[in-house]
């Protein structure tokens, strides 16, 4: 499918205020952020002027996620800094991967409370890989003992076909470091159904996914298209994937399902399951965490020029109507 006409169907709302407007200083600020890790920075970014930081990374880009062709911005990442890349998209740059865990733990614990208070429930979706050992913080006080882990629905956005409790299952990862340290009801944690077959498995998570839509646990967006999660926690993999979705795989154009199979994984293990791109760029939040050297060259890519459909699918996760946080720690915005 054509590039244009997909991110038109990705994006059915997209308007002119999704856009990036044309921005003097390259970048949107905002208020402050009340961490000890990042700031929101006044138009002193690109000097590093800020939290007395000499490093600066910037790119000239010209598409960011879901941004016009036309939008021409200046990304700029100072280390402890939180940059408003446009409405709704934000990059925060930690020194050290323990700072940007420090900071995840709150804005996972925010999201819970507030999804908690106004629908009852918090529907979070967990990635595999490196993702898992930087949420570490949650499993301690205060957050701990804050969080209402009764009303957790936890999905993942893929998971190997693999026995769960096979070191390579995302489900495994998720338990050991973090399910088996909380309170979470077990018929709460939405895991892969491991007898079946990919295909088969796909198209079991998506009849769960659709049964909890019934019920009033997961929300529809607002065409009613596909399930709109709390938060999407998402990793990117060193040649850009996120999920299961692999560059220039033709998954990444897959719009017609909310799970998908595939058995040609260019990373092992060959055989997984992933929901696909409208249900990630569907959710009310999403999250990329990033971090070390390897993930350098693509997260330039992210925030660059144009490219050709999927040959990065990170750089096309632009939540229709929802936000965008970037957490990158300061090897991996080494290039920007
Ligand atoms: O294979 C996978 O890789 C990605 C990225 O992992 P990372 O270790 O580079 O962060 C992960 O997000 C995905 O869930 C996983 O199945």
């Amino acid at each position: 499918m054509e590039f244009h006409g997909l991110r038109a169907l990705l994006r059915p709302n997209l308007t002119s205020s999704h856009l990036i407007p044309s921005l003097p200083s390259g970048f949107l600020p905002s208020s402050c952020i009340s961490s000890p890790h990042v700031k929101v920075l006044k138009n002193s970014v690109q000097s590093g002027l800020c939290c007395g930081s000499p490093r600066v990374f910037s790119t000239r880009i010209g598409l960011v996620p879901g941004s016009s062709k036309n939008s021409r911005v200046r990304v700029s990442a100072s280390m402890g800094t939180s940059t408003q890349v446009r409405e709704g998209v934000e990059l925060k740059v930690y020194e050290t991967v323990k700072q940007l865990g420090e900071d995840l733990a709150p804005y996972v614990a925010d999201i819970s409370k507030s999804s908690i208070d106004a629908r009852g429930v918090f529907s979070i979706v967990l990635s595999g890989g490196s993702l898992i050992s930087t949420m570490g913080k949650l499993v301690e006080e205060p957050f701990l003992g804050k969080i209402d882990w009764s009303q957790w629905h936890v999905f993942w956005a893929d998971e190997r076909v693999v026995p769960l409790e096979h070191p390579d299952s995302n489900y495994k990862l998720a338990l050991d470091g973090l399910l088996s340290k909380v309170p979470i009801p077990p018929a709460n944690v939405h895991a892969l159904n491991d007898k079946l077959k990919p295909r088969e498995a796909a198209e079991d998570y998506e009849s769960v996914l659709k049964q909890l839509a019934d019920k009033k646990v997961l929300p529809l967006d607002a065409g009613g298209n596909y399930p709109r999660f709390d938060l999407i926690l998402l990793g990117m993999g060193p040649d850009g994937h996120l999920a299961s979705l692999f560059p220039n795989h033709p998954l990444v154009s897959k719009t017609d399902t909310w799970v998908a199979s595939i058995e040609d994984s260019p990373k092992p293990p060959p055989e997984r399951i992933t929901l696909t791109l409208p249900v990630i760029n569907a959710a009310e939040n999403v999250a990329f965490v990033a971090t070390g050297s390897g993930k350098a060259d693509k997260l330039k890519l992210v925030f660059g020029g144009d490219l050709p459909f999927g040959e990065v699918p990170a750089k096309l996760v632009s939540p229709v109507n929802g936000k965008l946080v970037w957490f990158a720690d300061k090897d991996a915005v080494s290039k920007l």
